[in-house]
């Protein structure tokens, strides 16, 4: 039913070729000839990890849904254990300084664009969702997850924060004393810690049952009239993004900071060291 690359993901603006990147597919687009929704997958392999090519591919791809007036999006990943194991490090560590701050621009707009999208957008988390992948689950409307997972915004246990707007996402996700709970301690949630405290919608037993079970949720929306949807939706949203929007320079030159002090290169180091030895 889902037909693939109905809706094609253009291949890498010219400013990005400039950087030597290729222009490898990192997101696969599916449309359900019939319902009309669109199954976005994240095929960065191993851990979709969240890089420049990736998050500008996912923004082209959710612009052009909007564009199409697509039904309804679940966002999704190719891989069997990892939904997205959040920004790449690799983009942060001993960062060219004009790609770090495409990549910062890039993923503030990303945000932007699945946070205030139109059409109803489901996350089917079918794997890990650590930290940015915690925070393109939260941007979407419903959350359905397998289990044996985990997801949260772990920051403060990498001796970073969050950013304010993944902090305002969380806080009207799960509300404000479980989002000060969860982002003070760094907290990582099983699927069953996270449908306790409403950062997940609900549990499903595969793949396949998650988008099931996202068509059924973004089904119900076919009685409600669009306009009207979409104008509540942005009535709830919409500050959050407005704020970011106005503070887009603000939050960028935060994070250079941030990214460049030694003492956060130094911390990267050696939890790019952690992660490798993780395997050994
Ligand atoms: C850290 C930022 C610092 C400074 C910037 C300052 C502030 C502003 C930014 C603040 C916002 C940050 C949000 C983020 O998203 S930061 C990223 C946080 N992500 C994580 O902590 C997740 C780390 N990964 C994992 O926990 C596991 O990989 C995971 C559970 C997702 C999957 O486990 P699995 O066992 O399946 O795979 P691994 O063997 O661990 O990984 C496979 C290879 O992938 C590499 N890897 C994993 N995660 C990342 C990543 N986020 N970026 C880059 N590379 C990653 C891992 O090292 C393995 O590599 P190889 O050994 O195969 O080479």
């Amino acid at each position: 039913m889902y037909s693939r690359t109905m809706l094609k993901v253009r291949t890498l603006s010219n400013n990005l070729k400039m950087y030597g990147s290729t222009s490898s597919n990192f997101v696969n687009v599916s449309v359900n000839d019939k319902s009309g929704v669109a199954i976005v997958t994240m095929q960065r392999e191993p851990v979709n990890s969240l890089n420049l090519e990736l998050i500008t591919q996912l923004k082209t791809a959710l612009s052009d849904l909007e564009r199409n007036k697509c039904r309804g999006m679940i966002l999704t990943s190719a891989s069997k254990s990892v939904f997205s194991a959040g920004l790449d490090i690799m983009e942060m560590y001993k960062p060219n300084q004009e790609r770090v701050r495409n990549f910062w621009l890039s993923l503030q707009d990303l945000w932007m664009t699945l946070y205030g999208c139109s059409y109803p957008s489901v996350a089917a988390i079918n794997g890990h969702s650590p930290a940015g992948g915690c925070l393109l689950s939260m941007s979407c409307e419903y959350r359905i997850m397998l289990p044996n997972f985990t997801i949260g915004l772990n920051e403060t246990k990498l001796g970073i924060i969050a950013p304010s707007w993944f902090v305002a996402t969380m806080k009207n996700t799960i509300g404000f004393r479980k989002a000060e709970m969860a982002l003070t301690l760094g907290f990582l949630f099983t699927t069953e810690e996270a449908l306790k405290v409403g950062l997940i919608d609900e549990v499903a037993s595969s793949k396949e049952d998650a988008i099931a079970k996202a068509d059924k949720f973004i089904g119900q929306f076919a009685k409600i009239p669009p306009q009207p949807r979409t104008i509540s939706k942005l009535m709830l949203r919409s500050k959050d993004i407005e704020t970011l929007r106005k503070t887009k320079e603000q939050d960028l030159q935060a994070f250079l900071q941030v990214v460049n002090d030694p003492k956060t290169q130094k911390g990267l180091e050696l939890y790019l060291e952690s992660l490798k030895q993780r395997k050994a």
